[in-house]
């Protein structure tokens, strides 16, 4: 039975054939499925730059084209096109084998003949060349062939490569384009996934190639599988993965791993692939887990897409952090009465005036949050030798003294009218798991793990039997927006030597990007483990690789002024074809969210909130920027970007109050304008009313 595979490039095509033309492809494909060799209709095209291309007839208008070794029966569909332009194609094009990926590359070989000239007299009167600085030894080494090399040598500007994107062979052009970067070529082989010191790849079999190759062409299984593929083109991630991200979802660790990354490098895809991968292994259930609903619904619905069958679905649950404290929690206790936010502050008031202590009730609740649960502090003594890091208010002994008093109290008032905390929940949670003979998942995997905090993390640990594969965590410490910060090894989740970073992001243009990282730079900002972040800046390689517009940036005199342009900015997005599911406001607070939803709904446009209607399609979604964590649109705007808005001064604690708060506050409220900002695939609008917002500083002028 032959074998077939499809090529990514034409699955993102299929999505806009007519869907007469899409039903003649999936029916003549999914009778290729059954036929044996003899039977298929394909052609040789005259003028072929690959021999190895044939094509096959759809209907009277379309054809096929098709990759078929010289021998054996495994078939790769490339493209579907008007009849001559399927010819043309043909004429255009040629596929080859990788030497140092052992991966099949397509390029188009007249583009790169017609290109080189001009290329070569610009590059005479360079004073310049691009890989002036590498040798061609590294170049083949990391997988350039000589059409490739020839192209790379005239090469004097990394703009000239990234238009030459569409041509190269893509390994090569990945090669190229991570050079360019300034990435080393060492950097460039990891992350190609190439082993070191191996010998080169027999480039004359295709076939070999191309099962080497899941990011770019997916090999089906069968008509049902088929028809899975074309059904949902557009979720090309579901089957391709870059080589940096398959390794790192496929990979076997000894122990706790980690991948970090920018926004939009696709952590949640490898996470979720990562899930599916362990549970088809069978070794005991998953749980896929992180620390909002919202996150864990989207979560759900990526693992119902990418579950390929009932019983790898069955073995997964998603459950958020709090859920399953919760439940853990319920099934000794039964429901727990949860103390609000409102009558904690009331308790933490009373003993502030009871005790007489010289502290606020906002500082007490915090120190019993970082300090006191997140170091499992259980008596005075251990409280006066407690480590105080990211607490900026120094503490005496006398003064410990009272604090721990305080908290007794507190903990004490908890006890007497048997309420409970989320915190709490969790640390009973984890003693009730510490218990059982046996934990009840073989794998975690959690997403948006920057947020977690440290009494979830020791739930996590206790839920999770130890050894190979146990943790999985992916998560992005510039995207904090909580104030949880933990250090995984003090909590014994040792990821040293199992921490992968991935580098490309897959939704942001290389504008908006860079605007946003412009918004971070010169933060300190930890790596979760006891040291600082390199910087995503600093990060040679962290890149994007689509272009598009800069952010636009507008002021306003008042508020009514801003709302009513931004009607205008909606109007204009869905006059130019956008769709309204496909655009999201951002704000601070929700009262400014609730009031863009009047205006739009004003202006005719259809509007919705993403905390009362997350999934909803047919309507432009306007939340706070904490909702909009693990979104993504493709337009995108943040409202209310004024002085007294942005950063919120409920959020931030007064510098006189404690100078190291107060900058971290500022930290985290930086943060939540970035993870706003990186939620845009296309076009990003910021605007504000009255001054703009300090963090704008340097961008207005
Ligand atoms: N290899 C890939 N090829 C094409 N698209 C990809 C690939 N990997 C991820 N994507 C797409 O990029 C977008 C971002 O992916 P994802 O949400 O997993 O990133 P993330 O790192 O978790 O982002 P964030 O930290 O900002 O929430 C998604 O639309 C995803 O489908």
């Amino acid at each position: 039975m032959p074998k077939l595979g499809i090529d990514k490039d034409f699955l993102r095509d299929f999505g806009k054939l007519e869907r007469s033309v899409q039903d003649r492809v999936t029916e003549i494909f999914a009778k290729f499925e059954q036929a044996t060799h003899a039977g298929l209709h394909l052609e040789k095209p005259n003028n072929a730059r690959d021999p190895r291309f044939r094509t096959i007839r759809i209907d009277k208008f379309w054809r096929g084209v098709v990759l078929a070794p010289e021998a054996g029966d495994s078939f790769t569909l490339l493209k579907v096109l008007p009849h001559d332009d399927a010819y043309t194609w043909a004429q255009r094009h040629r596929a080859s084998v990788n030497t140092a990926t052992g991966r099949i590359e397509i390029r188009d070989g007249a583009a790169i003949d017609a290109t080189l000239p001009e290329l070569a007299r610009m590059a005479d009167r360079a004073p310049r060349r691009l890989f002036d600085d590498a040798n061609d030894a590294d170049l083949r080494r990391l997988g350039v062939d000589e059409q490739t090399l020839a192209f790379a040598r005239v090469l004097t500007d990394v703009v000239q490569l990234e238009a030459a994107r569409a041509f190269l062979p893509q390994n090569q052009w990945d090669a190229l384009y991570g050079l360019a970067a300034g990435m080393t070529p060492e950097q460039v082989w990891a992350e190609l996934g190439v082993t070191a010191g191996r010998e080169p790849y027999d480039t004359e079999d295709i076939t070999a190639a191309v099962e080497r190759t899941p990011e770019q062409v997916v090999l089906v299984d069968g008509p049902d599988e088929l028809m899975e593929v074309f059904r949902h083109p557009f979720a090309l991630w579901k089957v391709y993965l870059h080589p940096a991200q398959y390794r790192v979802a496929y990979a076997a660790f000894g122990g706790p791993a980690r991948v970090t990354g920018g926004p939009g490098t696709g952590k949640t895809v490898v996470a979720l692939h990562r899930a599916c991968h362990l549970a088809r292994q069978g070794a005991g259930p998953v749980l896929v887990t992180t620390f909002t609903s919202t996150l864990s619904a989207s979560l759900e619905a990526g693992v119902r897409l990418l579950a390929d069958s009932p019983e790898v679905r069955d073995r997964i649950v998603v459950r958020h952090v709090d859920q399953l404290s919760y439940q853990v929690f319920a099934e000794r206790h039964g429901r727990a009465a949860i103390l609000r936010d409102k009558e904690e502050k009331d308790i933490w008031r009373r003993i502030v005036k009871q005790l007489d202590a010289p502290f606020t009730e906002t500082f007490l609740a915090e120190e019993w949050r970082h300090v006191v649960l997140a170091q499992q502090v259980t008596s005075a003594a251990e409280y006066l030798k407690a480590k105080r890091e990211g607490r900026g208010r120094g503490l005496g002994s006398r003064q410990k003294a009272q604090v721990w008093q305080a908290v007794w109290e507190f903990e004490e008032e908890l006890r007497r009218r048997r309420v409970w905390t989320y915190e709490t929940i969790c640390v009973e949670a984890t003693r009730l798991l510490r218990e059982r003979p046996e934990r009840p998942y073989r794998h975690i995997v959690v997403d948006e793990a920057q947020d977690l905090h440290p009494v979830q993390w020791r739930l996590l640990r206790a839920a999770v039997s130890e050894g190979l594969d146990d943790l999985f965590i992916a998560g992005d410490t510039h995207q904090r927006i909580y104030q949880s910060r933990v250090s995984l090894r003090e909590l014994g989740i040792g990821v040293a030597g199992r921490s992968t970073r991935l580098t490309i992001n897959y939704r942001t243009t290389a504008e908006i990007l860079a605007w946003s990282l412009g918004m971070l730079r010169g933060e300190r900002i930890d790596d979760m483990d006891g040291g600082l972040d390199a910087g995503l800046d600093m990060v040679a390689g962290y890149r994007s690789q689509v272009h598009g517009r800069p952010p636009e940036l507008r002021g306003f005199r008042t508020q009514k002024d801003e709302l009513d342009a931004l009607a205008g900015k909606v109007g204009e997005w869905l006059d130019a074809g956008v769709a309204p599911g496909e655009i999201g406001i951002a704000a601070r607070s929700n009262m400014l969210s609730d009031s863009a939803i009047t205006v739009l709904e004003r202006a005719g446009i259809p509007a919705r909130s993403l905390a009362k209607a997350p999934d909803a399609e047919d309507a432009v979604r306007s939340g706070t920027m904490h909702r909009m964590k693990g979104l993504e649109f493709r337009c995108v705007a943040i409202i209310g970007l004024s002085e007294h808005q942005v950063p919120s001064s409920s959020a931030v604690t007064p510098v006189r109050e404690d100078p190291l708060t107060h900058a971290q506050d500022l930290q985290r409220e930086r943060c939540l304008v970035f993870v706003a900002c990186t939620r845009a695939r296309e076009q990003l609008h910021l605007s504000w009313h009255g001054t703009a917002s300090p963090f704008l500083a340097g961008f207005v002028t």
